[in-house]
């Protein structure tokens, strides 16, 4: 892995911002990875502000909660095209249907997206937990897309963006740790004390399934995007 230290979550945004661009200059970009969550805003922002022009490029999301329509403001659907997708048209945006009736066979037909769409970069914010998309501490290495149970904490932490934490879905879609691990390049980004933790245990600790994000030590390309306060409990300085 490599770990780029930056100043603050703009910083952060410019350096995963100058990959991608990097990337499509070289024309090494069809398919991109995207994620959801307050982390990923600052590159989303400097992508809406560029002269870039996303479409001939596929995106795809990594997760959306089970039981909410697109039009719902909490939905990760409404998320992106509020964030990203109205000011930056691609090409298609794939996410997981929250409404999908019958659970194995949205995850069949995600997984087919994916296999139809190798991603070229995948974007990852990080759970307090150590979780990356939904899949939580305990998700196998070798899972694929499918229904998951959120936990309490993931939970709690989402609470923030719902009225009350009744109204906080308990299942998602997700792309399995092995969906994210065939992505060609990852680019993890991380701001905050909070996930000083689960950044430490990413690098850090012997990869397991108690931090699902430790499995991105087996992948060949990984940048960690982190500011002062996430890269806090490194040893490595
Ligand atoms: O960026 P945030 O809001 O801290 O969220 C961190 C992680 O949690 C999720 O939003 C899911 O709970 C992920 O998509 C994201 O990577």
């Amino acid at each position: 892995m490599k770990i780029i230290r930056v100043q603050d979550q703009i910083a952060g945004g410019q350096t995963a911002f100058s990959i991608i661009k990097d990337a499509m200059e070289k024309n090494k970009l069809n398919v991109l990875g995207l994620a959801t969550g307050s982390t990923p805003l600052s590159l989303y922002d400097q992508m809406i502000h560029s002269s870039l022009d996303f479409s001939d490029v596929v995106s795809i999301n990594l997760d959306e909660y089970v039981g909410l329509p697109a039009e719902n403001k909490q939905s990760y659907h409404y998320f992106m095209q509020e964030q990203l997708f109205k000011y930056k048209p691609f090409k298609k945006n794939y996410l997981p249907d929250g409404l999908a009736k019958d659970a194995d066979r949205e995850c069949k037909r995600y997984d087919e997206v994916l296999a139809t769409h190798p991603i070229d970069i995948q974007i990852l914010g990080i759970g307090q937990n150590g979780h990356i998309g939904f899949n939580e501490p305990g998700t196998p290495f070798d899972s694929l897309t499918r229904k998951v149970e959120l936990t309490a904490s993931t939970i709690e932490a989402n609470q923030r963006f719902f009225e009350k934490k009744e109204d906080v879905p308990t299942h998602a879609f997700s792309m399995g740790i092995n969906s994210i691990m065939q992505s060609k390049q990852i680019i993890l980004l991380a701001y905050g004390k909070a996930k000083a933790q689960a950044i430490k245990a990413m690098i850090e600790e012997s990869a397991n399934e108690n931090c699902p994000a430790s499995a991105l030590q087996h992948h060949p390309e990984v940048s960690v995007i982190v500011d002062h306060e996430a890269a806090m409990l490194l040893e490595t300085k």
